[in-house]
Formats: C-alpha cells, sequence, structure tokens
C-alpha cells in the first residue's frame, strides 16, 4: 500500500507515533536531504538498489537519486560530526522503482532508529531490536533474524584461494550466484567451455585481433592469470561444501538455532566466534523482553536485502503473505561506518518501520 489521499493522515500520524516513540527511547531526531549524490553512495546498496534507485543528473552536483534509504545519509552526518555514543531518530520518503509489481510502492515513509555505539555490540542489537519490537507488538507479525557475519566467517574459513573467497563474499548477496559459485569451485559444475577454450590457448595475447572494448592489455592478460590459477586450484572439498551447505540450511527458533550452529562450529571452527556473537546476542535479547524461542533464526535472512549488513540481521513479516513487504527491517553495518569514515569507523545497528503498512493492517488489510 502506498499513501493515498484516504490514508495520508493516518499514514503521518502513525509515522509521528513512531517518531515519538524512537525519541522516547533516547534518539535524537535528524533529516536528510531527499537529494543525494548517486556515484559512490550508490554502490554501497548493493546491485538491487542500485537498480531500482531514481537517478537524474545535476550539471553541478552531478549524478543525484532521491534518498534510497536513510541509513548512507545519516552514516554521513555521523561520521562527519557525530559525537559518541550517539542514537537517531528520522521520518521521510524513500524512493524505490518497481520493476515488475505495479502494486506496490515506489514512495513511501519510513521512521528509523539508529545506534551508533561502540560499547558491547550485541547489547545494541537486543535494543534496536526491542524498541522495534515494542513499536509493533499490537500487530500479528512474525521476526525472523539472521546474522550475515556467520555467513561471512562461513566463507572467510574455506580452504581455498583468496580470490575464490572475495568472489563468494561478493556473491553472498546473490543466492543463485553463490550456489552456482560453488558448484563450480567444488568442481560438481563444469568450466564454462568459452573458458576451457580460452585457458587451452598457450599464450591467448598472441594474435593481431584488434584491441577492442575498454579493457587495455595489461587488464586482459592479468585476467587471464587470474583464470589460470583459478583453473589450477584444487575444488574445494566435498566436507567444506557440506558444511557451507549445513549453515545456509539452518531454519528454525531462535533457541535451537544456536545449538545447531554450535555443532557446526565444532568442524568448522572459522565461525565459532560468529556463533558466540550470536549466543550472546540472544541473552541481551532475553534481557530486554524477547524470548529466543519466540524468534525464527534464518541463516539465509537478510541476504537479498541492503549489501552493507555484516552481521545481526532481522524483519517483521505477516506470516504467509510473502506478497506484503516486511514491515520492519534492519541490521548491522559496522563496515559501512569504516567505508564512509574517512579513516573512523563505529560499530552501529538500526531499523526502520513503514507507518503505511502498520495502518493497513490496523486497518485489516
Ligand atoms: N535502511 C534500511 C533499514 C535499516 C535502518 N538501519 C539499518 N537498516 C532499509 O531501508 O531497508
Amino acid at each position: 500500500m502506498s499513501i493515498t489521499p484516504d490514508n495520508r493522515a493516518a499514514v503521518k500520524a502513525e509515522a509521528a507515533r513512531l517518531r515519538d516513540l524512537f525519541e522516547a527511547a533516547g534518539a535524537v531526531p535528524v533529516e536528510t536531504s531527499v537529494l543525494q549524490p548517486a556515484g559512490t553512495l550508490l554502490d554501497l546498496y548493493g546491485e538491487d538498489i542500485r537498480a531500482r534507485a531514481y537517478v537524474t543528473s545535476d550539471a553541478l552536483r552531478g549524478e543525484q537519486m532521491l534518498r534510497p534509504d536513510f541509513t548512507v545519509p545519516v552514516v554521513q552526518m555521523h561520521m562527519a560530526h557525530g559525537a559518541e555514543p550517539a542514537c537517531y531518530t528520522y521520518a521521510g520518503e524513500v524512493f524505490r522503482r518497481q520493476e515488475d509489481d505495479r502494486d506496490r510502492a515506489n514512495e513511501y515513509l519510513q521512521v528509523g532508529f539508529e545506534m551508533f555505539d561502540r560499547r558491547a555490540p550485541e547489547e545494541a542489537d537486543a535494543r534496536v531490536f526491542a524498541v522495534i519490537h515494542e513499536a509493533v507488538k499490537h500487530l500479528p507479525l512474525q521476526a525472523v533474524i539472521g546474522d550475515i557475519g556467520i555467513l561471512m566467517a562461513a566463507v572467510d574459513g574455506l580452504e581455498t584461494t583468496e580470490r575464490r573467497k572475495a568472489a563468494l563474499r561478493r556473491h553472498i548477496w546473490r543466492p543463485r550466484r553463490f550456489r552456482a559459485l560453488i558448484e563450480r569451485f567444488s568442481g560438481r559444475a563444469p568450466v564454462p567451455e568459452s573458458r576451457a577454450a580460452l585457458l587451452a590457448v598457450k599464450d591467448p595475447m598472441a594474435c593481431d585481433a584488434p584491441m577492442i572494448g575498454l579493457r587495455g592489455p595489461d587488464e586482459i592478460a592479468a585476467r587471464i592469470r587470474a583464470l589460470r590459477e583459478d583453473a589450477a586450484t584444487p575444488p574445494l572439498a566435498a566436507r567444506e561444501v557440506e558444511l557451507l551447505d549445513a549453515v545456509l540450511a539452518v531454519r528454525e527458533t531462535a533457541d535451537n538455532a544456536l545449538e545447531h550452529l554450535r555443532d557446526i562450529a565444532v568442524d568448522m571452527p572459522a565461525i565459532a566466534s560468529a556463533v558466540e556473537a550470536l549466543a550472546k546476542r540472544l541473552e541481551a535479547l532475553e534481557r530486554a523482553g524477547v524470548a529466543p524461542h519466540s524468534l525464527e533464526f534464518e541463516a539465509s535472512y537478510g541476504r537479498t536485502q541492503m549489501e552493507y549488513y555484516d552481521g545481526f540481521v532481522f524483519g517483521f513479516s505477516v506470516p504467509k503473505r510473502p506478497d506484503l513487504p516486511p514491515v520492519a527491517t534492519g541490521g548491522r553495518y559496522d563496515a559501512l561506518t569504516r567505508r564512509l569514515g574517512g579513516g573512523h569507523e563505529i560499530p552501529a545497528v538500526g531499523g526502520v518501520i513503514r507507518p503505511d503498512q502498520v495502518v493497513a493492517l490496523e486497518g485489516g488489510a
């Protein structure tokens, strides 16, 4: 649902209620411009949002985009002149093109809560989750949590080349492409024919074909070297793939998921510290009044959301209604503060609620 003349007043009133709640929880209200510089900022969101942003040009300022979210501009603002620790709230429109569903809003309000705090990250995770949970607890929603940090640790721990790990890390956000890479790196899928043909030639650069395209000879030669190195890399061990698949398949209540992940970590020590961080987070959630057995944990959760997440992720959705957008989503984005921090960084976590979805559910949609 989007904002229509009929529901505008109700959605705005709900946005104000949420913002008041977040302020009462200690957040300072902030504003960001609707028009944001596109360029490098857009890259931080990842492929999905990049494809859906409204971008326009400006003779003086270069490419501009209609704000696709608040987190990136709020991080920028905080890194430029924020005090520590800090907690912010905001309410305003975000804009994302819808490619295949006309009924999904391309412009809607978000009310957010963001915490920048280097003390006890698990406490901050639990605090953000609990504040959002409290705001939507009157609605029939199911909360799902996940942890991108566990997936990153699982990839980092694989016994393979840095190059293969970097490719997998990049494609955590594209589950199908990730799967295809695993199939190839484990030798279960054949090397593409065109690549095999290229590598069969002793020196592909030694021919007098004209240079066309954007890549120079050095870049092409480097790419061929990389492909040769890859072709000579031993396949991922079947056992490692099995363990990685086991991690990705974890999907159960959070208390059981923790036990399950601890079992997997016995054979996959690379994820052990990320799993213990999950344990601490669940304890902090329990202290904040959220019982772990009431939460679904899905190891793959968040893989199709913002690419800046690198730890805790969560969402609140209407059960059995995958056609409806989540009412609230959020997650941890420590690395984003480093990328925008010009040499500084601070652990950070936050989330947003969509007041239009709250109003629709209250109206029985
Ligand atoms: N900005 C995210 C939500 C979020 C806020 N803070 C962390 N995550 C989004 O629009 O999906």
